[in-house]
């Protein structure tokens, strides 16, 4: 029998919302069953990150020759660096039955959706949106002026959550992981069942 594909999740949201954070959770507390999609960035590695694991570190002409090689499923431009999602590791990893993570932002989910229409949006929302500024400033990556810049971006972003599957609360980070799980576990009986309704009718034909 041919091997059925596994699932791709797309778990998005505003910037500071935790996406990151509860993405890290649920690979930690997963046993295996997940695969997260390193993406690729022009970015400049942060203390502690590693090539390959955290990110595939690329030069800016790198990337580019990535997209003109149609290498990447998706890219974006967010906060002076490229994004993108090396598009091999996906269709490999599907194709083997797997299911695969991504953790992007909200312009490359929206492409996303394009080329991969039966994958699983979900989109992280904060508890408030006094929450989301107080994780932003606490992060204390950003500079006074572009926090305000974020949470005008993050109201925008927002807005885009009706082009999701789903929309999950980032409050408890465990209660997010385990309301992300059981989507994981609803999808899957969802296609199951469409799988085996058609194999049924071709049975019977
Ligand atoms: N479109 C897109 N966004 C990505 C990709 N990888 C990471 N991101 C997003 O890029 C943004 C910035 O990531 P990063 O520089 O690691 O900073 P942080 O997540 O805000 O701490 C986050 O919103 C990530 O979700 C990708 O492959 N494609
Ligand atoms: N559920 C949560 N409750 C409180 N703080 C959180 C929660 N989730 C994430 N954070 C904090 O919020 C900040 C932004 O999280 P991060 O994962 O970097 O967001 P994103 O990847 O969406 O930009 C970090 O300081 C993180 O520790």
């Amino acid at each position: 029998m041919e091997q059925e594909k596994g699932i791709l999740i797309v778990l998005s949201g505003p910037s500071g919302v935790g996406k990151g954070t509860v993405r890290k959770a649920i690979m930690k507390r997963d046993d295996h069953k997940l695969h997260y999609s390193i993406s690729a960035t022009t970015r400049k590695p942060r203390e502690g990150e590693r090539d390959g694991v955290d990110y595939f570190f690329k030069s800016k002409e790198e990337f580019q020759r990535m997209i003109q090689n149609n290498e990447l499923l998706e890219w974006a431009e967010y906060v002076g660096n490229y994004y993108g999602t090396p598009v091999k590791y996906v269709n490999d990893t599907l194709t083997e039955g797997k299911d695969v993570l991504l953790e992007i932002e909200v312009q490359g989910a929206l492409q996303v959706k394009t080329h991969f229409p039966e994958a699983v949006f979900i989109f992280l929302v904060p508890p408030s949106l006094a929450e989301l500024q107080e994780r932003i400033v606490n992060r204390g990556t950003e500079a006074e002026h572009m926090v305000k810049h974020r949470m005008l971006a993050a109201r925008e972003e927002i807005e885009l959550m009706d082009k999701y599957d789903y929309v999950v609360v980032n409050d408890k980070v465990d209660d997010a992981c385990d309301k992300i799980k059981a989507i994981i576990i609803a999808e899957h009986l969802r296609k199951e069942r469409i799988y085996y309704k058609y194999k049924k009718m071709l049975e019977v034909e």
